[in-house]
């Protein structure tokens, strides 16, 4: 948490001032009871309405200025907490865009998301209570101890008696209840995490008819969060009775002893009622404090896993003054590549040389590593042994940044994010003109459907563009790392949803542009990759052939499988 603490900087002012109108509005709720003993004993003691009419005044004086005093503290302990956590999820997503493939694989999409929202959260509220109340409740306790005392320390006496036992039931039940509110909220991470995983497939388990199963399995961790729940409802809820019953016993112990001495004239009934203020207000505030100290708990789990997340060391970081241009030859030298937590090398033993301007056809069955050898090039996750080199130089030898703007990559799965196809497009190069862009589309086989949409590039695009279908997205994605005009491009099986007319009018399109840049196409369609000038056939990791359509023909048997196998089916082009 004090690491955190560097983002509440520049909210000084509202960090002193929220706790002081807080305590400000504490003084003058512990003078009410004084006005009231004094409103019984000399306004209706003497029958004097303009005197109990004034104290009544006084009353309502003190009543607004401490709703006067409240609201400004609440004002400026939500500039502080809201601020601060603003701040917090900023550097949260700044770090986050920093992390690796590798840091981002081992923490999961799920656990970001809840530490950049519930999390952030949490702590925002922990930090707005702690303004308000970590002084005031403790402040409120003691001022009606002491009032109590002033006014009378032998019935006070009453007080000493009842406030333990009562923080013996409030901070009992506090204790006994905090590990398992920890319990309810990994329970209600299962839930959402199930909630998640399930809308997200929603297509795939109807496709499936798993509604069903799915609802049962749904409802067991529901029903298992609810019986929790409900089970730690109850002990909370036992602490009212239970306090009331103390409160009440004490009260009774009070009017007893108060009446005696109302009798023998040491103190006045006014005296007493205001006793009874104090004792009532201090069981309120013992409340508040347990459940700020519960509220305060939660805020510091968050918080450390917070900083967790902000303490990551990127893995990947490019020297200050690494290479910044150079050419697009694009070798690997003994490469392996072996993920964090998995068992075995995803790569191994990779060679090969491709000159700037080569089309490279990365070929294999599923799980073969034709997705992982691309992504070293990018530098989306550095080799575990041997080394890639762009230019000549190792990527790791690299200005990253300068490293990606010269690579153009499309991912397996066409993201697009919510908001125009001009927006989209622009995320290849923000300065590109609509020429460019429409360049682009030309060449990516998108032009078509395009100016066909009403809105042309302004055409809106919904989360995750789900109003283009499948192919339309994979042309767009294609279009979008093509107008950054890349001296390396990586299709990563991105024309998979593409008939083979549209597929070969494609490759055919990137081939003749004017500054080629050396292509990658990762592919399952041997027709794809045919034309390439390397061919990289890989399996179970290694590459097993390389060369071109010819040679491997001759020389590479599962080469020879996968092309007879989808020629035989008539896919060849
Ligand atoms: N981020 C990751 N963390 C751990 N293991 C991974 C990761 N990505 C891939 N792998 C593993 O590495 C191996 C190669 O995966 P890769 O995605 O490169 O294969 P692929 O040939 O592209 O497959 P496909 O054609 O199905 O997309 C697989 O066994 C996979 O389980």
């Amino acid at each position: 948490m004090k690491k955190l603490l560097i983002y509440m900087k520049g909210f000084r002012k509202e960090c002193v001032l929220g706790p002081l109108f807080k305590l400000l509005e504490a003084s003058f709720e512990l003078l009410v009871p004084l006005v009231m003993a004094a409103v019984i004993d000399t306004g209706i003691g003497n029958r004097d309405r303009d005197y109990i009419i004034r104290m009544c005044a006084v009353l309502v004086g003190l009543g607004v200025v401490g709703l006067a005093c409240s609201l400004t503290a609440q004002y400026f302990a939500a500039k502080a907490s809201v601020g601060f956590a603003a701040r917090l999820r900023a550097a949260l997503f700044e770090r986050i865009q920093g992390l690796s493939f590798s840091d981002m694989d081992v923490q999961g999409p799920s656990t970001l998301i809840t530490r950049m929202t519930s999390d952030v959260n949490q702590v925002q509220n922990g930090m707005n209570l702690t303004l308000r109340l970590l002084l005031r409740s403790p402040f409120v306790v003691l001022g009606a101890m002491v009032m109590a005392f002033t006014i009378d320390w032998r019935a006070a006496l009453i007080f000493a008696a009842v406030i333990p036992l009562l923080s013996v039931v409030v901070f009992g039940v506090m204790l006994w209840t905090m590990p398992r509110y920890k319990q309810v909220q990994s329970g209600l991470d299962k839930v959402l995490s199930a909630t998640r995983e399930n809308l997200t497939g929603v297509r795939v388990v109807r496709a499936f008819g798993r509604e069903e199963s799915e609802t049962e399995d749904f409802e067991r961790e529901n029903n298992a969060l609810t019986h929790l729940q409900v089970f730690v409802g109850r002990v909370s809820a036992l602490m009212n009775p239970m306090t009331y019953i103390l409160i009440n016993l004490g009260a009774m112990a009070l009017i007893w002893v108060g009446a005696i001495r109302v009798d023998t004239a040491i103190i006045t009934q006014g005296a007493v009622v205001a006793l009874l203020n104090y004792m009532s207000q201090i069981l309120v505030e013992l409340v508040k404090l347990a459940n700020l100290i519960i509220n305060i708990s939660k805020a510091l789990a968050c918080a450390n896993r917070i900083s967790g997340i902000l303490d990551i060391k990127p893995s990947l970081t490019g020297p200050l003054d690494g290479q910044k241009a150079g050419n697009a030859g694009v070798s690997f030298h003994n490469v392996e590549l072996t993920y964090k937590g998995a068992g075995g090398p995803s790569l191994s033993g990779v060679n090969f040389e491709i000159k700037a301007g080569e089309t490279v056809g990365i070929i294999g069955g599923t799980g073969s590593g034709k997705s992982s050898l691309v992504s070293l090039i990018p530098r989306f996750y550095d080799v575990t042994g041997g080394r890639v080199s762009v230019g000549g130089l190792d990527v790791r030898d690299w200005d990253l940044e300068a490293l990606r703007s010269r690579v153009g990559v499309v991912p397996q799965k066409a993201v697009l994010f919510t908001g125009t196809l001009r927006d989209n497009l622009l995320w290849g190069n923000e300065d590109a003109t609509d020429n460019d862009l429409w360049q682009a589309l030309e060449t990516a086989q998108a032009s078509e459907f395009v100016s066909a949409k009403p809105k042309g590039l302004d055409e809106p695009v919904e989360q995750g563009g789900r109003n283009f279908s499948g192919g339309q997205r994979q042309r767009l994605t294609i279009a979008r790392a093509l107008v950054r005009k890349p001296d390396i491009l990586i299709l990563d099986d991105s024309a998979s949803a593409l008939d083979f007319a549209t597929d070969l009018k494609l490759r055919q399109a990137i081939s003749s542009l004017p500054n080629k840049p050396t292509i990658f196409i990762v592919s399952q369609r041997a027709s794809s990759i045919q034309h390439a000038d390397t061919i990289v056939v890989l399996d179970n990791g290694q590459a097993v052939g390389i060369g071109t359509h010819q040679e491997l023909l001759l020389g590479c048997e599962l080469y020879r499988e996968i092309y007879e196998s989808q020629f035989d089916r008539g896919d060849r082009k």
